[in-house]
C-alpha cells in the first residue's frame, strides 16, 4: 500500500515536471523569439502545417511532404522484410551453392533446392519433398554480393524501413522492429551492425537527434525529451544492460510487471535520458558491450540472448495560436533476437547448449504467438497451456515465454511492428524454416494508436493544479501511514518487550515455587528427625540409663610381675587390689559426690522444651508455607483446569 502511494507520488511528481516544460514553453511566459523575416515566414508555414495534419514540424519526413504510411488507418499487418547475407569464409571454403534468388520488382524471394555436393545440406536431401519454394514480402534485401546493382546496404535497409518507423515514432505511434532468423544469419550485423557499416540501431539514433535538432531550429515550441534503456532476455532471465557487470558477482536479474495501461514492462530497469546522439551511442555501446556473446561452430560472436534496445520519444509541443499543448509519446523497440540453432549444427555442449535450449525454446513460443496471432480463427483451438488474452478475443500463448510476455504489445497490440527475416544463403532446412515464419507473421495484424493528448493552457493549469493537491493529499496519507506503521512498530516492539517480561516473571515464579517444594520436603525432613531426636530425648528422660562405673583393666603381664616382686605375694596381690577396687569404689563415690541429679533433670527438661519450642515454630512455618503454596496453586492451577499463565492471573491481555 505504502510502496503503491509512493510509486503514484513519483508518477504524479514526473507528470508535474512535463506540464511544467510544458509551461516553459508557452509563449506567454517566453521571450519573444529573434527570429529572421525568412525564418519567421517558415515557422508560419509550420503553423499551417501543424493545424492541417495534426502533425508537428518535426513529424513529418524529411522532405517535408507526409509519408503515405502517415496517411493510412492506424493499425495494419506486421512489416516483413527478408534480408540475405553474403557467404561466410567457412561457407565459401566449402564451395556452398547460394540457394536465394530475390526479385527487385515483385519482392519475390525464392529458395531453390540445394545441390548434392554440399554436406551442410544433407539433412534437407532426406526429406521426403525437396522442393523450390517462393515467398512475398514487403521488402527482399539482395545482400548476398556486393557487386550486383540490386546489392542492399545498411544504408538502403534503413532509408527503406526504419526511416519509415521513426515517420511513425514522430507521428505518435509506437514501434518495434525485430531481426529473426537462424544463427549466424546477419541478425546482429543488420540491427546493430559495425563501427565501419552501422546498422538499423545507430542509425536510428542518428536520425532521430538529427531531426529533433531540424525541428528545433525550425520551432522553439516544441520540447523533445528522449530516454533510453537496453536489456537482454538471457536463459529466461532479464538483464539490464545500462547497469555494468561487476565481475565476480552474480548476475541481477530483473522482474517482470504488468501495468493496465503499458503492459508488460520490466521493472527498476535503468532509462537514461539522452540529449544527443553521442550520449545515446555511448549508452548503446556500453549496453552492447555487456549482452552475453560466445564463440560457436556456426558464429564467432554469437548473441546468446534476446537483446531489446528501447528509446521513448516524447514531444511536447505548444501551440500559439490556439493555445494548445499536445504531448506525444511514442516508444521506439529494436530487437535483435538469439538465433535458432540446431544442437547438431553448433556441436554446443554444456552452457552453450543449454542456452541454445532456451533461445529455441523462446522462440518456438514466438512462433505460437505469431501463428496464434496470424489466424485468429485457429487461436482458440491450437493455444494451450498458460496464456493471455490476444487481440482477436482468442487466448495467445504470450506469458509462455519472458521473450514474447514482454513483447506482447509489439507483437498484437498498440504498435506498428516490423520483422527483418534474416537468411544464411546456403542452408536450405533453416532457411525454409525462417521464410514460413515470415510468412505467417506477415498476416498479424496490430492495432498501433496515435499515442497523442492535447490540452488547452487552461486545462493544463487545472491539471497541475489537481495534481499538486492530489500529491499533497499523497503526502499526508504517506505521513499518516508512515506515522502509523510507526506507532504500530512501536506498539509491537512494546508488547514483545512485555511479553518477554511476563515470560521471564513466570520462569521466576516456577523456580521459586520448585524451591519452596524443596524447601518444603527438607523442612518436613527436618522436621521428623527432629520429632525422632525429641522422642529419643524424651524416652532417655523418662527411663533414664544407669551409669556404669569405669574400672581399670590391669595386664595379664602387669599382673604376673607384680606377683613375682614381695613375699605375700599373691595375697598381696589380691589386697592391693581389693584396696585399689576400694579406692576405685571411693573415686566413683567422688564423683557421685559432684553430680547433682536434680540439676541434671532439670537441664535436660530445659533443653527438651526448648527443643519442643523450636519444632512447633518449625511446624507453624511448615504450615503457614503450605497454605500460601496451596493458595498459589489454586491461583495458577484452577481445579481441573489449564494451568494459568502469570499475565492471564494479573488479567494482562
Ligand atoms: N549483410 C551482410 N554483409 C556482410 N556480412 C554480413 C552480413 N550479414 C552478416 N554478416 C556477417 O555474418 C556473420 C554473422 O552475422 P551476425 O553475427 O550478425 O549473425 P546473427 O544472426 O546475429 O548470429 P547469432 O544469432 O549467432 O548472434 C558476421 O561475421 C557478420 O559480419
Amino acid at each position: 500500500m505504502y510502496n503503491l502511494l509512493e510509486i503514484r507520488r513519483s508518477t504524479l511528481i514526473a507528470e508535474i515536471e512535463d506540464q511544467l516544460v510544458l509551461a516553459a514553453l508557452d509563449p506567454r511566459l517566453m521571450p519573444a523569439p529573434m527570429h529572421s523575416p525568412a525564418r519567421s515566414s517558415m515557422v508560419g508555414v509550420h503553423q499551417r502545417t501543424i493545424r492541417s495534419s495534426a502533425s508537428t514540424p518535426s513529424l513529418r519526413s524529411r522532405d517535408g511532404t507526409v509519408p503515405p504510411h502517415a496517411r493510412m488507418e492506424p493499425g495494419g499487418n506486421v512489416k516483413v522484410v527478408v534480408r540475405v547475407r553474403a557467404f561466410l569464409p567457412r561457407e565459401i571454403e566449402r564451395n556452398a551453392e547460394c540457394l536465394i534468388e530475390m526479385d527487385p520488382t515483385t519482392q519475390k524471394t525464392t529458395l531453390k533446392v540445394p545441390n548434392d555436393s554440399d554436406p551442410a545440406n544433407a539433412r534437407a536431401r532426406s526429406r521426403k519433398v525437396v522442393e523450390e519454394k517462393s515467398f512475398t514480402f514487403d521488402r527482399s534485401f539482395w545482400s548476398h554480393d556486393p557487386a550486383d546493382e540490386h546489392y542492399a546496404t545498411q544504408e538502403d535497409v534503413y532509408d527503406s524501413l526504419g526511416e519509415e518507423f521513426l515517420d511513425h515514432n514522430f507521428e505518435g505511434y509506437h514501434t518495434c522492429i525485430f531481426a529473426y532468423g537462424q544463427t549466424g544469419s546477419g541478425k546482429s550485423y543488420s540491427m546493430m551492425g559495425t563501427p565501419e557499416q552501422p546498422g538499423l540501431i545507430p542509425r536510428t539514433c542518428d536520425d532521430l537527434f538529427e531531426r529533433i535538432a531540424a525541428a528545433q531550429e525550425e520551432t522553439p515550441n516544441i520540447s523533445y525529451n528522449v530516454r533510453v534503456s537496453y536489456f537482454e532476455v538471457y536463459n529466461e532471465h532479464v538483464r539490464d544492460l545500462l547497469v555494468p557487470v561487476v565481475p565476480g558477482q552474480p548476475p541481477y536479474y530483473l522482474k517482470i510487471r504488468e501495468s493496465p495501461v503499458e503492459g508488460p514492462y520490466v521493472k527498476d530497469l535503468t532509462e537514461v535520458p539522452v540529449r544527443n546522439i553521442n550520449e545515446i551511442l555511448r549508452y548503446m555501446r556500453a549496453g552492447d558491450g555487456n549482452r552475453t556473446i560466445a564463440s560457436t561452430k556456426m558464429n564467432d560472436t554469437s548473441s546468446r540472448s534476446h537483446a531489446v534496445f528501447t528509446i521513448m520519444l516524447k514531444q511536447i509541443h505548444h501551440d500559439i495560436e490556439t493555445d494548445e499543448t499536445t504531448e506525444r509519446s511514442s516508444r521506439i523497440r529494436l530487437v535483435d533476437l538469439a538465433g535458432s540453432e540446431r544442437a547438431k549444427s553448433t556441436e554446443a555442449t554444456g552452457q552453450r547448449l543449454r542456452e541454445g535450449s532456451n533461445i529455441n525454446k523462446s522462440l518456438t513460443t514466438l512462433g505460437r504467438v505469431i501463428a496464434a496471432l496470424a489466424d485468429p480463427q485457429k487461436k482458440s483451438k491450437s493455444s494451450r497451456g498458460s496464456a493471455a488474452k490476444g487481440g482477436g478475443g482468442g487466448v495467445v500463448p504470450y506469458r509462455d515465454s519472458i521473450l514474447t510476455w514482454l513483447l506482447k504489445d509489439s507483437l498484437g497490440g498498440n504498435s506498428k511492428t516490423a520483422m527483418i527475416a534474416c537468411i544464411a544463403p546456403s542452408d536450405y532446412e533453416e532457411t525454409l524454416s525462417t521464410l514460413r515464419y515470415a510468412d505467417q507473421a506477415k498476416r498479424i495484424r496490430t492495432r498501433a494508436v496515435r499515442n497523442e493528448d492535447s490540452i488547452s493552457t487552461a486545462q493544463r493549469d487545472a491539471q497541475i493544479a489537481a495534481m499538486a493537491e492530489e500529491i499533497r493529499a499523497l503526502q499526508l496519507v504517506v505521513g499518516d501511514s508512515r506515522r502509523r506503521e510507526k506507532d504500530a512498530r512501536e506498539a509491537e516492539e512494546q508488547l514483545e518487550e512485555y511479553q518477554e517480561r511476563v515470560r521471564s516473571l513466570q520462569q521466576k515464579m516456577e523456580e521459586r515455587s520448585m524451591v519452596a517444594e524443596n524447601k518444603i520436603r527438607s523442612l518436613e525432613m527436618e522436621n521428623e528427625t527432629l520429632r525422632l531426636h525429641l522422642k529419643l530425648a524424651l524416652d532417655s528422660l523418662r527411663n533414664p540409663i544407669p551409669v556404669v562405673a569405669v574400672k581399670e583393666v590391669v595386664s595379664v603381664e602387669e599382673r604376673d610381675k607384680e606377683n613375682q616382686r614381695g613375699g605375700v605375694g599373691k595375697d598381696k596381690g589380691r589386697e592391693n587390689m581389693e584396696s585399689e577396687d576400694d579406692e576405685n569404689d571411693e573415686n566413683d563415690d567422688g564423683e557421685g559426690e559432684g553430680w547433682d541429679e536434680d540439676a541434671e533433670y532439670e537441664r535436660l527438661d530445659r533443653e527438651a522444651e526448648d527443643t519442643q519450642e523450636a519444632t512447633y515454630q518449625l511446624l507453624e512455618e511448615v504450615r503457614l508455607f503450605k497454605r500460601k503454596l496451596a493458595d498459589d496453586k489454586a491461583r495458577f492451577w484452577p481445579e481441573g483446569g489449564k494451568r494459568k499463565t502469570l499475565s492471564d492471573v494479573l488479567n494482562l491481555r
